[in-house]
């Protein structure tokens, strides 16, 4: 089945999500994985600064208070930033499973909308693992981790090779992080070595 036909839906005879050995305890921070992501950088001052956890299983949860510069009604998120928050969430399951991957489909339902100054509480799940496909699924709750749900996902992300973004990136920010020992380290935690 090609792209845009896909189910969201694992497959029957998919396997079930196997946490890796090394990922990092339940509860712990994950931190962002490049400092300039969109979604968890710290250095990206219009960015979501989503802060990320290890959950039980293949699981995250996730906070991200809504700031004005995320505004598409007046006073309200943007659909796109809550697009966004669910697929950095959903991303972060690859520090779980230790493999790299990037979205390959996200749909999203916005079930209520969302005032800046809320913070959305965000939780993911791998739901099954088909070959290079990783399905998985979000939901974003206002203000408490048993808010209102506001926001839904479903995704498939597809593995990668770290060359994924060595060849494709802009040349000037594939250097840069070359040459940053803590993203060398952050793309070593991600890498299942063989
Ligand atoms: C030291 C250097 C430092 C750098 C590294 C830092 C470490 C960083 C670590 C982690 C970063 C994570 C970043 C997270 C950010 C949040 C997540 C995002 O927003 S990611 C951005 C948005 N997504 C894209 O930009 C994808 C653009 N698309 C592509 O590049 C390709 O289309 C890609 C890789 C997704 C697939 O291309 P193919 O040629 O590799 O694979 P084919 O052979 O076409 O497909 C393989 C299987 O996947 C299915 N598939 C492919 N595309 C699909 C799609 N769009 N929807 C559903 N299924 C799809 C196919 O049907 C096929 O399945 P069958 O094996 O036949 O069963």
């Amino acid at each position: 089945m090609g792209p845009g036909r896909t189910t969201l839906v694992p497959p029957p005879g998919a396997a079930s999500p196997v946490r890796h050995p090394e990922a990092p305890a339940p509860g712990t921070l994950l931190g962002p994985h490049y400092d300039q992501c969109f979604g968890c950088g710290e250095g990206q001052p219009h960015g979501l600064h989503l802060q990320a956890r290890a959950g039980e299983g293949v699981s995250i949860t996730a906070e991200f208070t809504v700031q004005p510069a995320h505004q598409g009604a007046p006073g309200l998120a943007h659909g796109g930033v809550l697009a966004s928050a669910l697929d950095e969430t959903l991303g972060s399951l690859n520090w779980l499973l230790r493999v790299i991957a990037v979205t390959g489909r996200l749909e999203t339902d916005f079930v209520r909308p969302v005032p800046v100054g809320a913070t959305l509480h965000l939780e993911a799940r791998c739901m099954g693992i088909d070959g290079r496909k990783i399905y998985a699924s979000a939901v974003g709750r206002i203000d408490r981790p048993d808010g209102p749900v506001a926001v839904r996902a479903d995704a498939v992300f597809i593995e990668v090779k770290l060359d994924h973004f060595t060849r494709n990136g802009r040349p000037e920010e594939i250097k840069a992080a070359m040459a940053d020992p803590d993203q060398i380290k952050v793309a070593r935690a991600f890498e299942v070595n063989p």
